[in-house]
Protein backbone atom coordinates (compact mmCIF):
# COMPACT_ATOMS: atom_id res chain seq x y z
CA UNK A 1 0.00 0.00 0.00
CA UNK A 2 0.79 3.71 -0.79
CA UNK A 3 1.14 6.43 1.50
CA UNK A 4 -1.06 9.49 0.75
CA UNK A 5 1.65 11.71 2.36
CA UNK A 6 4.59 9.34 1.97
CA UNK A 7 7.02 12.49 1.42
CA UNK A 8 6.75 13.56 4.88
CA UNK A 9 7.98 10.48 6.72
CA UNK A 10 10.73 10.63 4.04
CA UNK A 11 11.62 14.51 4.50
CA UNK A 12 11.50 13.23 8.52
CA UNK A 13 13.74 10.75 7.95
CA UNK A 14 16.05 12.69 5.60
CA UNK A 15 16.30 15.06 8.13
CA UNK A 16 17.15 12.84 11.22
CA UNK A 17 20.26 10.74 8.94
CA UNK A 18 21.90 14.81 8.30
CA UNK A 19 21.34 15.55 12.28
CA UNK A 20 23.00 12.18 12.92
CA UNK A 21 26.01 13.25 10.43
CA UNK A 22 26.56 16.72 11.57
CA UNK A 23 26.90 15.28 15.37
CA UNK A 24 28.99 12.67 14.06
CA UNK A 25 31.55 14.65 12.08
CA UNK A 26 34.48 14.95 13.56
CA UNK A 27 35.13 18.92 12.92
CA UNK A 28 33.65 21.73 13.79
CA UNK A 29 30.01 22.60 12.48
CA UNK A 30 27.46 24.88 13.06
CA UNK A 31 23.74 26.46 12.10
CA UNK A 32 23.27 30.30 12.99
CA UNK A 33 21.03 32.69 11.66
CA UNK A 34 22.72 34.80 8.39
CA UNK A 35 21.14 38.02 9.70
CA UNK A 36 21.41 37.87 13.14
CA UNK A 37 24.75 35.31 14.09
CA UNK A 38 22.30 33.13 16.49
CA UNK A 39 23.72 29.75 17.03
CA UNK A 40 20.94 27.61 15.91
CA UNK A 41 22.79 24.29 16.41
CA UNK A 42 26.07 23.70 17.12
CA UNK A 43 27.89 19.75 17.34
CA UNK A 44 30.11 17.78 19.25
CA UNK A 45 33.06 18.85 17.22
CA UNK A 46 32.58 22.68 17.68
CA UNK A 47 31.87 21.64 22.09
CA UNK A 48 35.94 19.83 21.68
CA UNK A 49 37.53 22.88 19.27
CA UNK A 50 35.72 25.83 21.99
CA UNK A 51 35.24 24.52 24.63
CA UNK A 52 32.01 25.60 25.00
CA UNK A 53 28.60 23.41 25.82
CA UNK A 54 25.90 23.33 23.43
CA UNK A 55 23.22 24.52 25.74
CA UNK A 56 26.11 27.49 26.56
CA UNK A 57 25.99 29.04 23.18
CA UNK A 58 22.75 28.14 21.37
CA UNK A 59 20.79 31.67 21.02
CA UNK A 60 23.99 33.68 21.28
CA UNK A 61 25.94 34.90 18.54
CA UNK A 62 30.17 34.27 17.77
CA UNK A 63 30.75 38.16 19.06
CA UNK A 64 29.10 37.41 21.95
CA UNK A 65 31.59 34.81 23.14
CA UNK A 66 34.23 36.88 20.99
CA UNK A 67 35.29 33.33 18.74
CA UNK A 68 36.59 35.20 15.58
CA UNK A 69 40.27 36.72 16.24
CA UNK A 70 39.60 38.93 13.36
CA UNK A 71 35.77 40.43 13.27
CA UNK A 72 36.69 41.79 9.35
CA UNK A 73 36.86 37.89 8.39
CA UNK A 74 33.90 36.84 9.64
CA UNK A 75 32.70 40.04 8.25
CA UNK A 76 34.38 39.05 5.13
CA UNK A 77 32.95 36.23 4.53
CA UNK A 78 29.04 36.96 4.90
CA UNK A 79 30.19 39.57 2.62
CA UNK A 80 31.61 37.13 0.16
CA UNK A 81 28.33 34.47 0.39
CA UNK A 82 26.37 37.49 -1.08
CA UNK A 83 28.16 36.62 -4.64
CA UNK A 84 29.21 32.61 -4.14
CA UNK A 85 27.39 29.51 -2.69
CA UNK A 86 31.07 29.11 -0.09
CA UNK A 87 33.61 30.65 1.10
CA UNK A 88 37.19 29.11 2.59
CA UNK A 89 39.08 30.99 4.75
CA UNK A 90 41.87 30.43 7.67
CA UNK A 91 41.43 32.37 10.16
CA UNK A 92 41.65 32.54 14.17
CA UNK A 93 39.80 31.48 16.68
CA UNK A 94 39.82 32.03 20.55
CA UNK A 95 38.55 29.04 22.76
CA UNK A 96 36.86 29.38 26.21
CA UNK A 97 40.38 29.63 28.06
CA UNK A 98 41.19 31.97 25.86
CA UNK A 99 43.56 30.13 23.85
CA UNK A 100 44.22 31.35 20.12
CA UNK A 101 43.54 28.33 17.35
CA UNK A 102 44.55 28.35 13.60
CA UNK A 103 41.72 26.85 12.14
CA UNK A 104 40.46 26.48 8.49
CA UNK A 105 36.69 27.58 7.98
CA UNK A 106 34.53 26.48 4.82
CA UNK A 107 30.80 28.60 4.95
CA UNK A 108 28.04 28.63 2.92
CA UNK A 109 24.50 29.46 2.70
CA UNK A 110 21.97 27.34 3.59
CA UNK A 111 18.26 28.07 2.94
CA UNK A 112 15.84 26.46 5.40
CA UNK A 113 11.83 27.95 5.12
CA UNK A 114 12.91 30.62 3.01
CA UNK A 115 15.55 31.94 6.07
CA UNK A 116 18.98 32.12 5.32
CA UNK A 117 21.07 30.19 7.01
CA UNK A 118 24.82 29.69 7.56
CA UNK A 119 26.90 26.95 7.62
CA UNK A 120 30.25 26.31 9.26
CA UNK A 121 32.38 23.28 8.70
CA UNK A 122 35.73 24.33 10.87
CA UNK A 123 39.06 22.70 11.25
CA UNK A 124 42.05 23.27 13.69
CA UNK A 125 44.94 23.49 11.61
CA UNK A 126 47.28 24.54 14.11
CA UNK A 127 49.43 21.66 13.59
CA UNK A 128 49.55 22.24 10.27
CA UNK A 129 50.79 25.85 10.49
CA UNK A 130 53.21 24.86 13.24
CA UNK A 131 54.52 22.38 10.75
CA UNK A 132 54.49 25.14 7.63
CA UNK A 133 56.18 27.84 10.43
CA UNK A 134 59.34 25.31 10.94
CA UNK A 135 59.34 24.47 7.44
CA UNK A 136 59.59 28.47 6.86
CA UNK A 137 62.22 29.27 9.65
CA UNK A 138 64.09 25.89 8.46
CA UNK A 139 63.99 27.38 4.79
CA UNK A 140 64.76 30.74 5.86
CA UNK A 141 67.90 29.37 7.35
CA UNK A 142 69.32 27.78 4.56
CA UNK A 143 68.82 30.12 2.43
CA UNK A 144 70.62 32.59 4.93
CA UNK A 145 73.31 30.17 5.27
CA UNK A 146 73.17 30.20 1.50
CA UNK A 147 73.70 33.53 1.05
CA UNK A 148 76.48 33.52 3.93
CA UNK A 149 78.49 31.27 1.85
CA UNK A 150 77.34 32.79 -0.89
CA UNK A 151 78.95 36.50 0.47
CA UNK A 152 82.14 34.37 1.56
CA UNK A 153 82.46 32.85 -1.67
CA UNK A 154 82.74 36.32 -3.45
CA UNK A 155 84.76 38.12 -1.07
CA UNK A 156 87.07 34.81 -1.37
CA UNK A 157 87.27 34.97 -5.45
CA UNK A 158 87.79 38.66 -5.22
CA UNK A 159 90.47 38.60 -3.08
CA UNK A 160 91.79 35.93 -4.81
CA UNK A 161 91.54 37.62 -8.11
CA UNK A 162 93.35 40.86 -6.74
CA UNK A 163 95.73 38.47 -5.29
CA UNK A 164 96.38 37.24 -8.88
CA UNK A 165 97.60 40.64 -10.36
CA UNK A 166 98.29 42.69 -6.72
CA UNK A 167 101.03 42.72 -4.88
CA UNK A 168 99.96 41.63 -0.82
CA UNK A 169 101.66 43.91 1.20
CA UNK A 170 102.00 47.29 -1.13
CA UNK A 171 98.46 47.09 -3.54
CA UNK A 172 100.62 47.68 -6.26
CA UNK A 173 100.91 45.36 -9.17
CA UNK A 174 102.78 42.15 -8.65
CA UNK A 175 105.43 40.42 -10.79
CA UNK A 176 103.33 37.68 -12.84
CA UNK A 177 100.79 41.48 -13.40
CA UNK A 178 104.12 42.91 -14.72
CA UNK A 179 104.77 40.28 -17.12
CA UNK A 180 101.93 41.06 -18.78
CA UNK A 181 102.01 44.55 -18.02
CA UNK A 182 105.41 44.90 -19.50
CA UNK A 183 104.54 42.83 -23.20
CA UNK A 184 101.23 44.59 -23.34
CA UNK A 185 103.09 48.15 -22.92
CA UNK A 186 106.34 46.74 -25.69
CA UNK A 187 103.02 45.87 -28.45
CA UNK A 188 101.59 49.37 -28.30
CA UNK A 189 104.91 50.71 -28.30
CA UNK A 190 105.99 48.33 -31.36
CA UNK A 191 103.19 49.20 -33.04
CA UNK A 192 102.11 52.77 -32.56
CA UNK A 193 105.52 53.89 -31.60
CA UNK A 194 104.28 54.90 -28.40
CA UNK A 195 107.25 55.36 -26.17
CA UNK A 196 107.63 54.38 -22.90
CA UNK A 197 110.63 53.65 -20.21
CA UNK A 198 111.15 51.46 -17.86
CA UNK A 199 112.47 52.30 -14.27
CA UNK A 200 114.04 49.66 -11.64
CA UNK A 201 113.87 50.89 -7.75
CA UNK A 202 115.78 49.64 -5.20
CA UNK A 203 116.11 51.02 -1.30
CA UNK A 204 119.77 51.40 -0.47
CA UNK A 205 121.07 49.92 2.65
CA UNK A 206 117.26 48.71 3.44
CA UNK A 207 118.50 45.46 4.58
CA UNK A 208 120.16 47.30 7.38
CA UNK A 209 116.29 48.81 8.55
CA UNK A 210 114.99 44.85 8.65
CA UNK A 211 118.29 44.26 10.75
CA UNK A 212 117.94 46.55 13.05
CA UNK A 213 114.03 47.16 13.64
CA UNK A 214 112.69 44.15 12.79
CA UNK A 215 110.99 42.59 9.68
CA UNK A 216 107.53 44.31 10.87
CA UNK A 217 109.13 47.79 10.50
CA UNK A 218 111.04 47.07 6.79
CA UNK A 219 107.22 46.09 5.69
CA UNK A 220 106.32 49.45 6.76
CA UNK A 221 109.57 50.96 4.97
CA UNK A 222 108.46 49.02 1.84
CA UNK A 223 104.82 50.07 1.60
CA UNK A 224 105.68 53.64 2.35
CA UNK A 225 108.37 53.35 -0.37
CA UNK A 226 105.57 52.72 -2.69
CA UNK A 227 103.57 55.10 -1.79
CA UNK A 228 105.85 57.89 -2.14
CA UNK A 229 106.61 56.69 -6.02
CA UNK A 230 102.67 56.28 -6.65
CA UNK A 231 102.55 59.57 -5.32
CA UNK A 232 104.51 61.36 -7.38
CA UNK A 233 104.22 59.13 -10.90
CA UNK A 234 101.51 59.61 -13.77
CA UNK A 235 97.64 58.22 -13.36
CA UNK A 236 99.24 56.46 -16.46
CA UNK A 237 101.52 55.16 -15.03
CA UNK A 238 101.93 51.71 -14.16
CA UNK A 239 104.20 50.20 -10.58
CA UNK A 240 104.77 46.96 -9.42
CA UNK A 241 106.58 45.34 -6.87
CA UNK A 242 109.39 43.11 -8.22
CA UNK A 243 110.40 41.90 -4.93
CA UNK A 244 111.84 42.97 -2.00
CA UNK A 245 112.25 46.60 -1.70
CA UNK A 246 112.79 46.73 -5.75
CA UNK A 247 109.95 47.87 -7.64
CA UNK A 248 109.53 48.73 -11.54
CA UNK A 249 107.70 51.76 -12.81
CA UNK A 250 106.47 51.60 -16.54
CA UNK A 251 106.12 55.74 -17.63
CA UNK A 252 104.14 54.97 -21.01
CA UNK A 253 104.29 57.35 -23.11
CA UNK A 254 107.38 59.36 -21.67
CA UNK A 255 110.77 59.91 -23.96
CA UNK A 256 114.10 59.38 -21.84
CA UNK A 257 114.27 62.95 -20.77
CA UNK A 258 110.83 63.30 -18.95
CA UNK A 259 111.05 60.24 -17.77
CA UNK A 260 114.59 61.07 -15.68
CA UNK A 261 112.96 64.02 -14.60
CA UNK A 262 110.07 62.34 -13.46
CA UNK A 263 112.32 59.92 -11.36
CA UNK A 264 114.64 62.36 -9.93
CA UNK A 265 111.40 64.08 -8.33
CA UNK A 266 110.97 60.53 -6.83
CA UNK A 267 114.74 60.39 -5.97
CA UNK A 268 114.58 63.41 -3.67
CA UNK A 269 110.83 62.46 -2.53
CA UNK A 270 112.76 59.21 -0.74
CA UNK A 271 115.70 61.43 0.15
CA UNK A 272 113.52 63.99 1.85
CA UNK A 273 110.89 61.31 3.37
CA UNK A 274 110.60 61.58 7.40
CA UNK A 275 112.20 58.31 7.34
CA UNK A 276 112.76 58.42 11.36
CA UNK A 277 109.10 58.28 12.35
CA UNK A 278 109.19 54.40 11.21
CA UNK A 279 112.79 53.72 12.12
CA UNK A 280 114.42 56.43 14.32
CA UNK A 281 117.99 58.21 13.66
CA UNK A 282 117.33 56.15 9.89
CA UNK A 283 117.78 58.13 6.71
CA UNK A 284 116.86 56.22 3.16
CA UNK A 285 117.97 56.59 -0.44
CA UNK A 286 116.67 55.27 -3.46
CA UNK A 287 118.56 54.30 -6.69
CA UNK A 288 117.16 53.93 -9.97
CA UNK A 289 118.25 52.50 -13.74
CA UNK A 290 116.32 53.19 -16.64
CA UNK A 291 115.92 52.34 -20.00
CA UNK A 292 113.53 53.23 -23.13
CA UNK A 293 111.56 50.65 -25.13
CA UNK A 294 114.14 49.49 -27.95
CA UNK A 295 112.52 48.40 -31.12
CA UNK A 296 115.59 46.15 -31.75
CA UNK A 297 115.13 44.19 -28.63
CA UNK A 298 112.54 42.63 -26.73
CA UNK A 299 110.70 44.00 -23.92
CA UNK A 300 112.66 41.31 -21.58
CA UNK A 301 116.26 42.91 -23.01
CA UNK A 302 115.12 46.36 -21.92
CA UNK A 303 114.36 45.16 -18.99
CA UNK A 304 117.47 43.70 -18.25
CA UNK A 305 119.38 46.96 -19.38
CA UNK A 306 117.40 48.54 -16.79
CA UNK A 307 118.54 46.59 -13.88
CA UNK A 308 121.95 46.57 -14.98
CA UNK A 309 121.73 50.44 -14.56
CA UNK A 310 120.07 49.99 -11.08
CA UNK A 311 123.31 48.43 -10.49
CA UNK A 312 125.34 50.61 -11.58
CA UNK A 313 123.95 53.44 -9.89
CA UNK A 314 124.37 51.58 -6.39
CA UNK A 315 127.50 51.25 -7.39
CA UNK A 316 128.02 54.79 -7.59
CA UNK A 317 127.30 55.11 -3.97
CA UNK A 318 123.18 55.20 -4.65
CA UNK A 319 120.50 57.66 -4.36
CA UNK A 320 121.00 58.57 -8.10
CA UNK A 321 119.43 57.50 -11.74
CA UNK A 322 121.44 56.24 -14.34
CA UNK A 323 120.59 55.61 -17.67
CA UNK A 324 121.17 51.95 -18.99
CA UNK A 325 123.64 51.91 -22.13
CA UNK A 326 121.90 52.22 -25.73
CA UNK A 327 121.11 48.51 -27.59
CA UNK A 328 124.39 47.16 -28.72
N1 LIG B 1 110.61 43.64 5.62
C1 LIG B 1 110.73 42.98 4.48
N2 LIG B 1 111.93 42.69 4.04
C2 LIG B 1 112.04 42.03 2.87
C3 LIG B 1 110.94 41.61 2.15
N3 LIG B 1 111.39 40.98 1.03
C4 LIG B 1 112.72 41.00 1.07
N4 LIG B 1 113.15 41.63 2.19
C5 LIG B 1 114.49 41.89 2.64
O1 LIG B 1 114.95 43.00 1.88
C6 LIG B 1 116.35 42.96 1.85
C7 LIG B 1 116.70 43.21 0.42
O2 LIG B 1 118.05 43.07 0.22
P1 LIG B 1 118.90 44.07 -0.58
O3 LIG B 1 118.09 44.98 -1.40
O4 LIG B 1 119.95 43.23 -1.24
O5 LIG B 1 119.58 44.84 0.63
P2 LIG B 1 120.02 46.31 0.73
O6 LIG B 1 120.48 46.47 2.13
O7 LIG B 1 118.93 47.21 0.28
O8 LIG B 1 121.24 46.36 -0.26
P3 LIG B 1 121.38 47.28 -1.50
O9 LIG B 1 120.15 47.11 -2.30
O10 LIG B 1 122.60 46.76 -2.22
O11 LIG B 1 121.57 48.68 -1.01
C8 LIG B 1 116.74 41.60 2.41
O12 LIG B 1 117.19 41.77 3.75
C9 LIG B 1 115.46 40.80 2.43
O13 LIG B 1 115.40 39.87 3.51
C10 LIG B 1 109.66 41.91 2.67
O14 LIG B 1 108.62 41.60 2.10
N5 LIG B 1 109.60 42.60 3.84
Amino acid sequence: MQHQTGHVPDIALELEKYRRVFRAMPDYATFSHLKTGFFIDVNPGFERLTGYRRDEVLGRTAGDIDLWVNKDHRAGVVAALNTTDSVTIETQFRDREGTIIDVEASCAIFNFNGEPLLVAIVRDITLRKRQEQELQKYRNTLENLVAQRTADLEAAMQKLSELAVHDELTGVGNRRDLNFRLDQEYQSFKRLAYPCCIAVFDLDSFKEVNDRFGHQTGDEVIKAFAAIIQREMRATDYLARYGGDEFVLLLKGASPDVAQAALNRMREAVLQHDWASFAPGIRLTASIGMAAFDARESADASFRRADKALYAAKHAGGNQIVMADQHP
